[in-house]
């Protein structure tokens, strides 16, 4: 689904932050992604989804060299991953289900009204769907972006610490969406440096691996959970 080749990667005007990083994330597979602060975890997530290019190697993503993508080639791409970040926005005057539904809405697709409310319901926020986004707790808040991401039914769920401000019992409600998503065939990447929320993963059956950041390299590390 995703392959880097020799991949490397800096900020314009700043040394190499990753470099020759060569990996595969197969369709269906969930990776946590850890290493230390401003080790390049949100980097390596926005390169995956195309809002960063390589500076060198390759980056294939559903098929693609997203380096030779047009504009619109890297629109349909977005399209396929959806993006959960820790502090999500929501545009505050618009109520929890309108702000849901907005990635169908800028699209110019219908919205289901049916499968809104469902996936409301998944995401527990049936009771909130009138509610305006300032008024929700930091876990609802979370609850909805991760509706919001895959109400395009995208085929890859990027997270990138999404459990940062929530408690424990609000991170493993939102882990368990995380695990239902990969279960029902999405691809899914967590970039965490939370290693309690890994562990906990142990404990919901299900396949997941770690990839650390550390010296520029991404690597597998230890045993798969
Ligand atoms: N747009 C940018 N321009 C220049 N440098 C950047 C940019 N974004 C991030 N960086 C730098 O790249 C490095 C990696 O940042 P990144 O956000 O990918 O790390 P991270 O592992 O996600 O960190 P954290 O765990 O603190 O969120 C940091 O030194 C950061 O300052």
């Amino acid at each position: 689904m995703i392959e880097m080749q020799d991949l490397s990667f800096g900020y314009r005007g700043g040394g190499a932050l990753l470099s020759n990083m060569t990996l595969s994330l197969p369709a269906g597979s969930f990776h946590f992604l850890t290493g230390p602060s401003g080790s390049g975890k949100t980097t390596f997530l926005r390169l995956c989804y195309a809002d960063l290019l390589p500076s060198a190697g390759r980056l294939t993503a559903f098929g693609h060299d997203v380096s030779g993508l047009s504009r619109d080639g890297i629109a349909m791409l977005r399209r396929k991953i959806g993006v959960l970040h820790q502090d999500a926005q929501f545009l505050d005057h618009l109520p929890v289900a309108e702000n849901i539904a907005l990635p169908l809405t800028v699209a110019g697709q219908p919205v289901d009204m049916q499968a809104l409310k469902d996936l409301l319901g998944w995401v527990s926020m049936s009771g909130h769907a009138r509610a305006v986004p300032p008024a929700l707790s930091g876990g609802e808040r979370q609850r909805a972006a991760l509706a919001r991401a895959v109400i395009m039914s995208p085929d890859m769920v990027m997270a990138d610490e999404p459990t940062g401000n929530l408690d424990w019992d609000m991170s493993m409600r939102l882990l368990q969406l995380l695990v239902e998503l990969n279960r029902s065939g999405k691809t899914i990447m967590v970039a965490t440096h939370d290693m309690d929320l890994i562990r906990a993963a142990r404990q919901m059956d299900v396949q997941a691996r770690v990839l650390r950041i550390s010296g520029q390299r991404v690597q597998l590390a230890g045993a798969d959970l």
